[in-house]
C-alpha cells in the first residue's frame, strides 16, 4: 500500500481539495488513517447488505472512491439477480475501481460508472450507501439527494449514510477536532500535514450538524432512523424505508 504523504512538504499555495490521481494512488493508507472506524463501518455495510438484500434488486455504492463499499455488499449477497451499481465523478477513483473490482471473483455484477450522483436515476434498490460523500457536495443539493434515494428505494429498503459532521455548539466542535487531530497524530500525520489538509478541505467538505441531517432524512420521507456508529466527529447512520 502506498502511504499518503500529498500534505507532507510545505506548499506555497494550497489548492482545494481534489479527487486526483495523486490522492487515488495513496486513498487506501489515507482513508484508512484519517477516518476513524472505517474498517468497522466498511465490514458493517456488508452485514447490514446481507440482512437488507432482496432479490431483483439494486444495490447502489454513491461516491464509491476505489469501491471498497461495493466489494462488502458483493460479498454478502445471495440474493438471485442482484446488480451493484457505483458511481464517482473522479476519473481517477473509477479507473482504479474498476481494476479493483476486477480483481475479485464474484457471481454479482458489478457496474462502476463514471458520473454526477446528482444526475443518477436511482431505482428498483434494496440498499443505497452514501459513505462520505454528501459533505462534498453543495449544501443545497443534499436534499434533493436524499428525495431521490427514498424515491429509488423498494419498501424495506436501507439507506446507509456516513458523515464528518460539526458538533451543536462551537465548544463542543473544537473538542471533538481536537480529538480527531490526535487521532491523526498517533496515525503519523505531521501537524504541517493536519493543517495543510485542513485549508484544502475548507471550502469543499462542508459538515453539518446531526440535527440538520435527521431533519433532512425525515423530509425526505425516512419515519425512523438512527446513528449505528460515532467516533469523535465522525458518525454513519442508517434510515429505513416502511
Ligand atoms: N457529485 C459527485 N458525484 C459522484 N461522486 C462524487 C461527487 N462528489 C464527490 N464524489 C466522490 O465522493 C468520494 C468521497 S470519498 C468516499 C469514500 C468511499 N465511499 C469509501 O467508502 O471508500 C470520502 C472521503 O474521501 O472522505 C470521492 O471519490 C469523490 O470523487
Ligand atoms: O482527513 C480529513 O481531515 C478528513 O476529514 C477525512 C478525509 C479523508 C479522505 C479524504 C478527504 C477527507
Amino acid at each position: 500500500m502506498q502511504k499518503d504523504h500529498v500534505y507532507a512538504e510545505p506548499l506555497a499555495h494550497i489548492q482545494d481539495f481534489r479527487f486526483d490521481d495523486a490522492v487515488a494512488d495513496v486513498f487506501p493508507d489515507m482513508i484508512q488513517r484519517s477516518i476513524p472506524g472505517y474498517q468497522t463501518i466498511i465490514q458493517t455495510i456488508g452485514k447490514l447488505t446481507a440482512r437488507y438484500q432482496q432479490a431483483n434488486s439494486h444495490y447502489y455504492d454513491l461516491g464509491c472512491s476505489l469501491g471498497a463499499a461495493s466489494l462488502s455488499m458483493r460479498r454478502h449477497i445471495t440474493a438471485d439477480n442482484c446488480k451493484v451499481i457505483a458511481v464517482d465523478n473522479s476519473s481517477a477513483m473509477i479507473e482504479r475501481c474498476q481494476r479493483h473490482l476486477q480483481a475479485f471473483r464474484s457471481d454479482v455484477p458489478v457496474d462502476a460508472i463514471l458520473g454526477d450522483i446528482r444526475q443518477l436515476t436511482i431505482e428498483n434498490a434494496a440498499v443505497v450507501v452514501v459513505n462520505f460523500t454528501m459533505q462534498f457536495l453543495a449544501p443545497e443539493d443534499r436534499q434533493a439527494l436524499l428525495n431521490k434515494i427514498y424515491q429509488g428505494l423498494k419498501p424495506g429498503g436501507l439507506l446507509i449514510i456516513s458523515e464528518k459532521f460539526k458538533a451543536d455548539t462551537p465548544v463542543n466542535d473544537e473538542l471533538l477536532i481536537d480529538l480527531y487531530h490526535d487521532f491523526k497524530r498517533a496515525n503519523g500525520y505531521s501537524e504541517l500535514e493536519i493543517s495543510q489538509k485542513r485549508t484544502a478541505l475548507e471550502k469543499v467538505m462542508r459538515p453539518d450538524t446531526l440535527a440538520t441531517h435527521s431533519a433532512r432524512l425525515q423530509q425526505a420521507g425516512f419515519h425512523s432512523h438512527s446513528v449505528w456508529f460515532q467516533c469523535f466527529n465522525f458518525c454513519s447512520m442508517f434510515a429505513l424505508k416502511d
